[in-house]
């Protein structure tokens, strides 16, 4: 690439940056997204770059593979009811310990590092993520997982306005019972996308976005209107892991989240792909 050219993509990104100046964008990253250290440091240098261009970023953080080898290390077998983690007194323990500790501190230890600014919190810390113990009507015994009751953004609005970027563990706090609750970090994140206003939601996972056919990355959806999620899902196109995925994107929606993406967090710098090119990267879903 010649200086002309590198001069032009980052004229390319103007228009990008003044559309979502001062706009809320919250990102949700974990899963397998999250395990490669090289990806790491390129989705935490992406967020940064975000922020210093004044956008208003917020990181949600997952950690289930972090939690399982936690879990091993204990001699504790992980256990998934419909694709949450059932989780025990001793499993909280770990969730919290992992999440809030682990993982939050690494990734905040991360932003810093690189030059940028960053506030880790979780659910707990200013009743952010308020919860009661999941009870759905399949009967299914959840244990400690909570269901999102309200959501009280004020903690996460007041680190933006002291230009900081909020990475939130999606602990949440209970309000049924003196305990933690393990929410699931895509829920949280659509809930919190709705509660700040935001522009966007990002889900960072490891596939290309929403595939008509899982096996084959050639089979890429890049845009899905709101209407059409049913039908895909009773057509058999989302399953799996996809499922929660595009649930807390149409919720997002419905709450007023302008714009949704499921991106490839294996690609090195899908987001700012996403949200600075022409090109864009992964699925839109609005
Ligand atoms: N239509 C689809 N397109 C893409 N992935 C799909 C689809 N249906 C099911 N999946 C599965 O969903 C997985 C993503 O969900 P999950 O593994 O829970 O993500 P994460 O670990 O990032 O939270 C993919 O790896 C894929 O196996
Ligand atoms: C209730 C529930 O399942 N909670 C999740 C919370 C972490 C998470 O969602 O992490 P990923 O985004 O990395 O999967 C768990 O315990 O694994």
């Amino acid at each position: 690439m010649n200086n002309l050219e590198r001069a032009q993509t980052l004229v390319e990104a103007l228009p990008y940056i003044q559309q979502y100046y001062g706009k809320v964008v919250v990102i949700k990253y974990g899963g397998n997204a999250m395990i490669s250290p090289e990806l790491f440091d390129a989705v935490m240098e992406d967020i940064i770059l975000l922020h210093l261009v004044g956008i208003h970023v917020v990181l949600v953080h997952g950690g289930g593979p972090e939690i399982n080898d936690m879990l091993g290390k204990i001699g504790k077998e992980p256990k998934f009811v419909r694709g949450l983690r059932y989780t025990d007194e001793e499993t909280m323990t770990v969730v919290q310990g992992v999440l809030c500790g682990k993982v939050n501190k690494d990734l905040v230890a991360t932003i810093i590092r690189k030059g940028g600014r960053a506030i880790g919190l979780c659910g707990i810390d200013g009743c952010l993520i308020e919860a009661r113990r999941m009870r759905r009507d399949d009967g299914e015994d959840y244990g400690l997982v909570g269901d999102i009751t309200t959501i009280n953004p004020s903690v996460v609005q007041k680190a933006m306005e002291d230009n900081l970027i909020p990475v939130v563990a999606t602990v949440a706090i209970g309000i049924d019972a003196d305990t933690s609750y393990n929410v699931n970090a895509d829920t949280a994140a659509s809930r919190l996308a709705v509660s700040l206003g935001a522009e966007k939601l990002i889900i960072l996972t490891d596939t290309r976005g929403v595939l008509r056919d899982p096996k084959d990355d050639a089979t890429l959806i890049k845009v899905i209107k709101r209407g059409e999620i049913q039908a895909l899902s009773d057509a058999g196109v989302i399953s799996g892991g996809m499922i929660p995925k595009i649930e807390c994107c149409a919720g997002a929606i419905d709450g007023g989240v302008k714009r949704t993406h499921i991106l490839d967090g294996r690609i090195p710098h899908s987001i700012l792909i996403e949200m600075l090119t022409d090109e864009g990267a992964g699925t839109m879903i609005f």
